[in-house]
């Protein structure tokens, strides 16, 4: 019998609140993580190797901030006051962490469902999406991958005919980082971190925009701590706020069933806003 696929929401380093979920699903069934397993929580390095030392009962998506590690390991960034992540460039098995961190992928299809970190951008069709997330897969996998993350921060909107950095960018930028858009154009806000309550009334949120192209895909998606969840035959929103004080959520595919760790406050939003 095949094994059962449970999706976890964002870990940002918090490694005990992911052995008190893993205690509710069955030992071997497949894990999809869905990106951010480091910073701002306290056991980044140690949830790092967790996560690699999975092996092939995981899959795991890139998010915001493992690209940021990535991009501070390449040289391409420095690490910000409250990160979490200097554990994990000073230690000895750094080299085969980040080797193994910049071959994960930005987007996974599987059993009808479309898994991304943050969202995709609404321009892109699923063909758009997947051709867009191998060719940032590509340079990031590849030789030449601290180049390919040297112009990665800062907010680019898509254009078809972008090259180089900015083209970079903004696939990630469409992956990683999406949540409000401007609800006449399309284009990706920065700013908002709020849930929809709070937002502006020029944006909306990304899966909301009437002519997102993914309209029709089952989209499973983390990122957005403040959005709360979200359990829809069309949309499954499961970053729940572990870090901070919130729960760890799993989505079971087979019958979309939430299982969740209530988590300490590892961070104080307070402090980050
Ligand atoms: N192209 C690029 N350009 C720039 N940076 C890039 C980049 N690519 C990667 N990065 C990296 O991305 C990272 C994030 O940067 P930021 O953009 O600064 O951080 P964030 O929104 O806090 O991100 P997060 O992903 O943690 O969101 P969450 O919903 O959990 O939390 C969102 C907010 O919600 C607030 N919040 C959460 N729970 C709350 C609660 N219960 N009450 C009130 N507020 C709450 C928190 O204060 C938090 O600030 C950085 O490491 C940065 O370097």
């Amino acid at each position: 019998m095949a094994r059962e696929l449970f999706a976890i929401g964002d870990l940002q380093g918090c490694l005990e609140s992911l052995k008190g979920l893993l205690e509710q699903i069955p030992e071997d069934a497949e894990l999809l993580f869905l990106g951010d397993i480091v910073n701002r929580g306290p056991e980044s390095l140690e949830t790092l190797r967790f996560v690699k030392n999975l092996g092939n009962r995981a899959d795991t998506l890139l998010g915001n901030h493992d690209l940021h590690l990535l991009a501070v390991a390449a040289g391409a960034g420095s690490v910000h006051r409250r990160d979490t992540i200097s554990d994990i460039l000073s230690a000895p098995d750094r080299d085969e962490l980040i080797e193994w961190l910049r071959a994960r992928p930005l987007m996974i299809e599987r059993d009808g469902i479309t898994f991304v970190h943050a969202g995709i951008n609404p321009a892109w069709d699923l063909p758009t999406a997947r051709m867009l997330a191998r060719e940032a897969e590509k340079h990031l996998a590849g030789r030449h991958w601290k180049e390919a993350l040297a112009g990665m921060y800062g907010g680019t909107q898509w254009d078809p005919d972008l090259k180089g950095e900015a083209r970079m960018r903004a696939i990630l930028n469409g992956f990683t980082r999406i949540r409000f858009v401007d609800r006449e154009t399309g284009e990706l806000d920065f700013d908002q971190k709020e849930g929809t309550g709070k937002a502006p009334p020029n944006l909306m949120p990304w899966f909301d925009y009437p002519l997102r192209k993914t309209a029709g895909t089952p989209v499973c998606f983390g990122h957005w701590s403040t959005l709360g969840l979200i359990n829809r035959p069309d949309l499954m929103a499961i970053d729940t706020g572990c870090l901070w004080g919130g729960e760890l959520t799993a989505l079971r595919i087979r019958d979309r069933r939430i299982f969740t760790e209530k988590c300490p406050c590892w961070a104080d939003p307070k402090a980050y806003s």
